[in-house]
């Protein structure tokens, strides 16, 4: 065992030592270095990473593990201007390379519900050439994620979509219908795709249905409260955790804000959505770790004065209808 540890160490040693050569060779050298020996280094940097990352993925499970993220992944045509790309649409093609990253990442730690902000209504407003592209992206994109990708396979990852898809092309639903219905069954983590969506519409459209409700006779006017209206909601699950933000932009663009309310720990990442990187999650997922207990007495506190407030509530009802209506049975 001992020695098996000892034989991993001299490994790592020994990568940690081309690494280290090809850093100052590179530098120093670095026109001197033939291709083959450069590829070599390189993949054994990767090597090395995955193997870091492997160590901090263990390190992380050890503590508390937030239950739904949220991603606004923005910055993919900075990204692309940036890196000489030919078309914004390639840096938002290195988005969605980045989102399959960042899933697998995620359900390494054990996050059970991820809702990632794919397109907001109002990108419709965007160039014809950059709309198609989105759309074309989300067409072949999702049906290859439910249909070859390990996340699916092997993790048992579902794919929902949400948003007005109405308003989105045949082919896009249809692929969306295929990735849903290929999923559906799968009890890993949960991919909440927001496309085309906006908070606002979500939460006006649950009113919409709480009113429908209603009219229909399914709820009683007096039932009308939070969890009513959570209930109706299209995005499922748990509150947000944590809420995260690429590309320097400090606001929330009309996502999650209902599921964002009461406790989620906005973090806002000062790197293009395609550079977000293993490192960027790991300090986002220490820090919130480090706040958690404060979070967990927040939330607690939040609850007791929730249930406060709605016993009080009952109990003004409760007078009123003795005073107004007389008997409710
Ligand atoms: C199917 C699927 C899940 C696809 C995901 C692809 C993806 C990453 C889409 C995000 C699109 C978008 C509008 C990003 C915001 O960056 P921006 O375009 O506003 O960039 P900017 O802030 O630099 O202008």
């Amino acid at each position: 065992m001992l020695q098996l540890q000892l034989q991993s160490w001299y490994a790592y040693a020994g990568l940690t030592a081309l690494i280290l050569a090809y850093i100052v060779g590179n530098g120093v050298y670095g026109q001197q270095l033939s291709l083959p020996l450069k590829k070599q280094c390189a993949a054994a940097c990767t090597y090395v990473q995955g193997k870091m990352r492997l160590v901090a993925v263990r390190v992380l499970r050890q503590g508390p593990i937030p239950q739904h993220v949220g991603f606004i992944m923005d910055g993919n045509r900075r990204f692309a201007k940036k890196s000489h790309m030919e078309t914004p649409s390639r840096g938002h093609l290195a988005g969605f390379t980045k989102l399959t990253k960042v899933l697998e990442w995620c359900n390494d730690l054990g996050i059970k519900h991820v809702s990632v902000f794919a397109f907001a209504i109002n990108n419709f407003n965007r160039s014809t050439e950059e709309v198609g592209a989105l759309m074309g992206i989300a067409r072949d994109k999702l049906r290859d994620l439910a249909e070859n990708s390990e996340l699916v396979n092997k993790y048992g990852v579902r794919i929902r979509v949400v948003g007005l898809r109405d308003l989105l092309p045949a082919d896009v639903r249809e692929s969306i219908e295929y990735a849903e219905g290929r999923t559906r069954g799968n009890l890993g983590m949960t991919l909440n795709v927001c496309c085309p969506y906006s908070a606002t519409d979500e939460i006006s459209t649950a009113i919409q249905r709480l009113v429908e409700d209603v009219e229909n006779g399914l709820l009683s006017a007096a039932d009308i409260n939070e969890t009513a209206l959570e209930k109706r909601l299209q995005i499922p699950g748990p509150d947000l955790d944590i809420l995260v933000r690429t590309s320097g932009q400090i606001r929330f663009s009309n996502f999650m804000l209902w599921q964002s309310a009461k406790m989620a720990y906005i973090q806002f990442v000062d790197a293009y959505w395609p550079e977000f990187s293993f490192y960027h999650m790991a300090r986002i997922l220490v820090s919130w770790q480090l706040a958690s207990r404060d979070i967990e007495r927040r939330k607690l506190a939040g609850a007791v004065h929730d249930s406060l407030a709605s016993s009080e509530q009952l109990r003004n009802s409760e007078s009123s209808s003795d005073t107004c209506c007389g008997d409710r049975t």
